[in-house]
């Protein structure tokens, strides 16, 4: 009992001059710890915001973007947070009436405001890029559409957000940005990752966009955009095709059968039984067919469907010029194209499209869709009604004709065959931003994506953290060693030689 009391007497670990330096040691080490987990912790986010405008043939739609402020110029995600269609046609239909353009997106606007933060409004940039319909407007009447824009502007001038200005994109930025938009969403941009084509499909115009190995951009200069983004450089071949916009081809299609200005027109393009009286002169008012528009001809017709997939094609394929080609390979009407390269995201009027006629799926054999579309353009109209009671109706008898369309640009204009078909996903959000010019358009005119890769902190902050924390253990195993020679002896048995 007495030895007992003697061993901790005489243990060191029981002086306070030790307690009290394990104890300041802990606490150090813990101190340590923490202020390196505080100090590398994220700080609460604030968020920025920018506003785009999509000023469309068919219609205007408004998107709002958010991100993180402290992380503007590098990194930092850049996410679509809300949108609005805007009620009524694209602002190119106002030519006659051009304050109804201003008008018409003054609900969006107001939404905007209720969607982006009071204290934001002033610093948040707000733009407006219009695309094939005034593109054509601008051809056709240029001071019907500076008076569209001085409406436009008007209205825009007057939200307490930051307006940079109304403009026309050209049909080769509205392509690249679509691009620059897919593979920013997908992380390919900054990972330096094989990137994705953009195919977009409109109501006036249409782009395709992507890169390949063997173009350098020599071939055909003004089919080339160059980036340089996150120290990658890219040579990004796109072309828009004014006119081949889906509403556009579909005129230029009912011109094609409608040239010796006839009463009655049975479309294949259309299911049977459909039946509709259509104006001669509203047809033909657009650049895009106007100068055929036939003399002498009665001041209506009537549009009657026969639902053929095979004939619908061969009148497609006559709006697309295949004749003449200076470069070593052209896409349609001479226009450059390289080789297709790597897989396509298609939004817009592909999607829509496609997603209606549960053709998205792009294993499915090229054949076996064409059979499927033969199908549905052979059902009679007053059936596809039945089986689409919800589907607005001027959405609905366009169908047949827009898929047409949509695999014959695909196979015989762009040259996808059924191999290269499956590498197309039909697309129409990227983790919930909508594929399309715009974001790609704001990310460059706010320069968030920079030509260099962003200096990135030398580890994660989990990886910080870690290393402290071995770093205070092995102090502590240190420091515990340090105190060895104050360690009670073992008291084993002697030796007895
Ligand atoms: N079926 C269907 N078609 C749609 C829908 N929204 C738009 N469209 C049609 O799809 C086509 C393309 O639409 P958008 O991509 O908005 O075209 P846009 O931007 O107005 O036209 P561009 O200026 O040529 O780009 C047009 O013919 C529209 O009428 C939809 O929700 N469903
Ligand atoms: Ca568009």
């Amino acid at each position: 009992m007495s030895a007992q009391r003697e061993m901790k007497e005489k243990n060191p670990w029981h002086t306070p001059v030790t307690i009290i330096i394990t104890v300041i040691g802990v606490i150090a080490i813990v101190a340590l710890v923490t202020v390196a987990v505080l100090q590398n912790r994220p700080v609460s986010q604030k968020y920025k915001y920018g506003i785009v405008l999509d000023a469309g043939s068919s219609h205007t739609a408004l998107y709002i973007y958010e991100w993180p402020a402290e992380k503007d110029n590098n990194t930092g995600r850049v996410e679509q947070t809300h949108s609005c269609k805007v009620k009524g046609k694209g602002i190119s239909s106002y030519a006659s009436e051009p304050w109804k353009a201003g008008e018409s997106l003054t609900l969006c606007m107001q939404e905007a405001e209720q969607k982006v933060p009071k204290k934001r409004h002033h610093e948040t940039p707000l733009y407006l890029g219009a695309t094939a319909g005034m593109r054509l407007l601008n051809m056709e009447n240029s001071s019907a559409s500076d008076k569209v824009f001085q409406a436009v502007e008007k209205a825009l001038q007057k939200s307490p957000f930051s307006y940079q200005g109304a403009r026309i994109l050209s049909g080769q930025e509205e392509g690249a940005f679509g691009w620059v938009t897919v593979n920013y969403l997908d992380d390919r941009l900054m990972q330096g990752l094989e990137t994705t084509g953009a195919l977009d499909l409109g109501g006036a115009s249409t782009q395709i966009s992507f890169v390949s190995d063997n173009y350098d951009g020599s071939e055909s200069p003004s089919n080339s955009v160059a980036f340089r983004l996150y120290g990658n450089d890219y040579n990004l071949y796109t072309h828009s095709f004014l006119c081949y916009g889906k509403d556009q081809v579909l005129r230029m299609a009912l011109a094609q059968q409608t040239q010796s200005g006839p009463r009655t027109i049975l479309d294949p393009c259309f299911h049977p039984g459909y039946t509709e009286i259509k104006n001669y002169s509203v047809l033909y008012d657009s650049p895009c067919v106007s100068d055929r528009k036939p003399q002498g001809a009665p001041v209506s017709f009537n549009h009657r469907g026969n639902g053929s997939f095979g004939q619908c094609q061969e009148i497609v394929k006559s709006v697309f010029n295949f004749t003449s080609c200076k470069y070593s390979q052209c896409s349609f009407n001479g226009v450059f194209q390289p080789l297709l390269q790597g897989p396509f995201g298609a939004f817009s009027a592909y999607y829509f499209v496609m997603n209606f006629l549960n053709l998205t799926d792009t294993s499915i054999p090229l054949d076996t869709v064409k059979d499927k579309l033969t199908r549905y353009c052979a059902t009679p109209w007053d059936q596809i009604k039945l089986q689409h009671p919800n589907v607005k109706l001027n959405y609905l008898e366009e169908y047949c004709f827009s898929g047409t369309y949509i695999l014959t640009l695909l196979t015989e204009g762009y040259n996808f065959t059924s191999e290269s078909y499956s590498n197309i996903k039909f697309i129409k959000k990227i983790k919930g931003s909508d594929a399309g010019w715009t974001l790609g358009y704001m990310l460059n005119l706010t320069n968030m994506i920079p030509a260099e890769a962003p200096d990135s902190p030398p580890l994660p902050h989990a990886g910080y953290v870690s290393i402290v924390t071995i770093i205070a253990l092995l102090l502590v195993v240190l420091f515990i060693l340090s105190l060895r020679p104050l360690w009670p002896r073992c008291s084993k048995q002697p030796h007895i030689i």
